[in-house]
């Protein structure tokens, strides 16, 4: 798959080992020729990642809302810049011009666009799926109360169907390839 897109953090009061992880993986996409989607923003692990995919030889698109473009938060790594009226219209692009999706870690932005791209795969909107970089154990606990959703009988379909989880970068190649 050649078109990554990534949700990740846009904090920059996070540990550094999961700046140095966003840095290795950008490294490892723009080494492959991947193409970047993501948010567009020059914060936290959203530019660590974007940056390192520019420098190794990637390309970088940037979706891009208003309210980011008003605040001068849109990184300089851009080679084309899709522009979007709000937070909404851009997780459905970014979903779009995806062939899968990843999640580093992050905060409330990062869970939004990931609940925003299983549900819409829930009701057949598509069929992509989202892969949690579980880096160092980051998500085992929402990991943890969704296969309690799914134990108790709260999803359509298994939800493997929808995500999958990688332990490690190697882990995360072979699924992306
Ligand atoms: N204010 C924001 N700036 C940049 N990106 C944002 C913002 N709010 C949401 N996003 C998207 O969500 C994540 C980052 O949010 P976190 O709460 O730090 O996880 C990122 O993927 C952006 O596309």
């Amino acid at each position: 798959m050649k078109k990554i897109g990534i949700f990740c953090s846009a904090s920059e009061n996070i540990d550094k080992m999961y700046f140095e992880s966003a840095r290795q993986i950008g490294k490892w996409m723009g080494e492959s020729n991947k193409t970047l989607i993501y948010g567009g923003a020059n914060l936290g692990l959203m530019e660590c990642i974007a940056g390192a995919v520019k420098e190794y030889g990637g390309t970088v698109i940037g979706v891009v809302p208003s309210k980011l473009e008003e605040n001068g938060k849109v990184s300089k790594c851009l080679d084309q810049m899709i522009h979007t009226q709000n937070l909404s219209d851009r997780k459905d692009i970014i979903t779009e011009e995806s062939d899968i999706l990843v999640a580093l870690p992050g905060g409330v932005g990062t869970l939004d666009e990931v609940f925003h791209v299983i549900a819409a795969a829930s009701i057949g909107y598509h069929q992509k799926k989202v892969i949690f970089y579980n880096d160092y154990g980051f998500y085992n606990e929402l990991l943890k109360t969704l296969s309690t959703l799914e134990e108790k009988g709260f999803a359509r379909q298994p939800f493997s169907s929808y995500y999958e989880v990688a332990e490690t970068l190697d882990e995360l190649k072979e699924k992306i390839k």
